[in-house]
């Protein structure tokens, strides 16, 4: 679902800078540097306790750093900037027992919104979500996917000028996550910076334009998925007619599974491919040679073990 290369964004809105931040003897986070470029989606991925939330939380002025800085287009951002901002929080921000409508009326009311635009504005996302017929229902009586689209559209309400949701996809099921993600591209076309946290590493893989991985409040990846996966280990997979075994004993190749004439090998250098594949070719038949293209997942493990 891609769209653009990180190329094309050249114009950095929010900018994360040497952010560190002490809860007593803990350091949560140790000098965090990213940015969130103009338009882009850009997935904040990490192990529990990595430091995710308290960084979405300082972005958002609910803690303050113990030292660094985070701009907005170039200047230190600022309260009046932060309103333009849609939040959706860890906690969520609405309550149980109220209708949903009125809710979120109110808040676009807080964004600066007349009660008549915020009311439309409510209805229209709540109808987009398929909620027309539940804008009276309290919010704790609709389903939890339902719930949590109802504190999605709280974050996009008032034409919202970047948008830091911790994880907004959560308990949403496939369909809704596509759904969602329809929506939220069209704030990323007309040049909305996004940020969203997430566990599900398939998802980020398939939306994100650019990811940045934490681990214990350090940044320890950050750029395209491209990127990330050619920086990681490239394996290559061998299918030959004889067996394989031979694989072992050469130098430069690390044999990762071998199942007779089926193996899966990280090779050092081109060079040692090449040999690899006149060696099988010189011992008979080869009917698959080549690289594999890995998932996040597996480069994410290389970098948060
Ligand atoms: N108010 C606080 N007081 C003390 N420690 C805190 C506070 N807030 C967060 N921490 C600690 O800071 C670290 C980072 O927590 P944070 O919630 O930012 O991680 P996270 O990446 O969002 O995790 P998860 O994926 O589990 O939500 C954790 O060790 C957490 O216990």
């Amino acid at each position: 679902m891609r769209s653009r290369g990180l190329s094309d964004m050249l114009d950095v809105m929010l900018d994360i800078d040497s952010v560190t931040r002490r809860f007593g003897d803990l350091t949560a986070l140790d000098n965090v540097s990213f940015s969130v470029p103009d338009g882009a989606f850009t997935g904040f991925v990490g192990g529990n306790g990595a430091g995710k939330t308290t960084t979405m939380r300082i972005i958002m002025g609910v803690l303050a750093a113990s030292s660094g800085e985070v701009r907005w287009n170039g200047q230190p951002l600022t309260q009046c900037d932060r309103s333009e901002f849609g939040y959706m929080p860890e906690e969520r921000g609405l309550y149980p027992k109220q209708p949903i409508l009125p809710q979120l009326t109110y808040l676009g009311e807080l964004h600066g919104l007349s009660s008549r635009d915020a009311r439309r504005a409510a209805t229209v996302l709540l109808t987009r979500f398929g909620l027309g017929d539940r804008l009276k229902d309290k919010l704790e009586k609709l389903s939890l996917g339902n719930q949590q689209r109802v504190q999605i559209a709280g974050a996009l309400i008032a034409s919202p000028k970047a948008l830091i949701l911790d994880e907004p996809f959560s308990g949403l099921d496939p369909d809704a996550v596509d759904e969602m993600f329809s929506l939220l591209a069209e704030f990323t076309k007309r040049g909305v910076p996004v940020l969203f946290s997430s566990h599900q590493l398939d998802l980020v893989e398939r939306l994100c334009d650019q990811i940045v991985i934490l681990r214990k409040g350090e940044v320890v990846a950050k750029g395209s998925v491209e990127q990330l996966r050619d920086s990681g280990e490239t394996h290559h997979r061998i299918v030959a007619r004889d067996d394989l075994g031979w694989l072992r004993d050469r130098t430069g190749v690390t044999v990762i599974d071998l199942d007779g004439p089926r193996a899966e090998v990280a090779l050092a250098d081109e060079a040692v491919a090449q040999a690899v594949l006149a060696e099988a070719l010189g011992r008979g038949p080869v009917h698959d040679f080549g690289p594999i293209v890995r998932p996040l997942s597996d480069y994410y493990r290389e970098v948060t073990r």
